[in-house]
């Protein structure tokens, strides 16, 4: 299939032996995976942990890490290890990969966040494989993703891929943990996602995952919403990378929304930071929630925080309390009090092309 563009995610836990360390084996399974797709015509991005793995024992600890600084320094020695192994065997197949180490800054700055996209497109046209990581040694909370599931929902929706598999050591989303429990039923399709399928997935299988199923619902959520469909499968079946692209594998497929944000739209939504709560009334909240209208002044009825022009504005139903989406304000605080001092206050504060719901 020539030109479509697959992300895909790949797990500590299917890249590891049972000590918790990088297993060369199972990493070249994937890469001669990777190869044959590449081969194809496939334009594709690997999403890999596995750094930590890598690197904890060079470093002298006899087990994976727990502490923040050791799992960074494991990391720091770990990447580097990590991506050899990528690079040594995807140049054995005449394949050029790139490290790409991201954070959550490169997603929350807009003028990043569009360099970051760009250098990938260039990547891709020139039939290169980016191999992304999270920049672990120096991501503190303030600008972690946190895990990897999430970042590659980032990246699909950033670059609008065809597909994001997300390849872990479970065939797929079941009703309850099947390592827990034995009548666990494969769930084969998702539409829509709910907030009781968070309830059935409870955190990582090992000592070395991070995240478990909820992460991976949650970026099956984000990725969706950037009209990404995603299919969750094992990484330990035969040939589980070429059969996942055609979901012709054991897996959970969650299907793309089909009003899909755009790259803009995706930034003010998932990234851009909010520096105020706005509430609105019924008849604004239906207009802009069931129309895509744009919100008039006359429909706020309170707010709170302090935020100038162009500032970004979480926008709150004053009925039910509810988060309803994000905007972008027209005017600052002092100008809006200023304009409902009005009997008829007229204007736009949220331009329906600044706006995305979030319901
Ligand atoms: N409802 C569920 N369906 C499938 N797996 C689940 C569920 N709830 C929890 N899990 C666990 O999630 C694990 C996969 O997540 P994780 O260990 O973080 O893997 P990875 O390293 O691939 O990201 C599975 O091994 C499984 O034990
Ligand atoms: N960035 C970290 C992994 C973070 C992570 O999300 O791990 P996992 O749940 O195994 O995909 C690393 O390279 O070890």
């Amino acid at each position: 299939m020539k030109d479509k563009l697959i992300v895909f995610k790949i797990g500590t836990s299917s890249l590891t032996n049972h000590m918790g360390d990088l297993d060369a084996e199972k990493l070249a399974q994937i890469t001669s995976q990777l190869a044959q797709l590449h081969h194809q015509g496939y334009q594709l991005v690997l999403v890999t942990s596995g750094s930590i793995a890598a690197g904890f024992r060079r470093l002298g600890f006899d087990k994976r890490p727990k502490h923040i600084a050791d799992k960074q320094a494991s990391a720091a020695v770990g990447q580097g290890l990590l991506i050899e192994h990528y690079t040594t065997n995807l140049m054995q197949d005449g394949i050029v990969s790139a490290q790409v180490l991201l954070t959550q800054d490169d997603f929350k700055d807009p003028r990043r966040y569009n360099n970051a996209a760009q250098a990938l497109q260039v990547l891709l046209k020139r039939r290169a494989i980016p191999i992304i990581n999270e920049n672990d040694t120096i991501a503190v909370d303030e600008i972690k993703v946190g895990d990897n599931d999430t970042l590659s929902a980032q990246v699909a929706g950033l670059l609008k891929a065809d597909l994001l598999v997300l390849l872990t050591d479970v065939a797929g989303l079941y009703t309850a943990n099947p390592r827990k429990d034995p009548q666990a039923q494969a769930i084969a399709r998702v539409d829509n996602i709910t907030p009781e399928l968070f309830q059935i997935a409870s955190g990582a299988g090992t000592a070395n995952g991070t995240g478990g199923m909820v992460t991976k619902i949650q970026a099956a959520r984000l990725a969706t919403m950037a009209g990404v469909p995603v299919f969750i499968t094992s990484s330990q079946l035969k040939n589980s990378l070429p059969k996942a692209v055609k979901q012709e594998i054991q897996g959970t497929y969650f299907t793309a929304q089909t009003k899909a944000f755009n790259q803009k739209k995706q930034w003010l939504a998932f990234y851009a930071p909010s520096q105020a709560d706005i509430f609105v009334d019924a008849g604004a909240e239906k207009a802009m929630v069931a129309k895509g209208h744009s919100l008039l002044l006359s429909g706020i009825s309170e707010f709170s925080g302090n935020f100038q022009r162009n500032d970004i504005v979480s926008v709150y139903s004053q009925t039910s309390g509810k988060l309803i989406g994000k905007g972008r304000a027209r005017f600052s605080r002092l100008v809006v009090e200023e304009l409902l001092q009005f009997k008829h206050p007229e204007g736009t504060f949220i331009h329906r092309d600044d706006w995305v719901t979030l319901l």
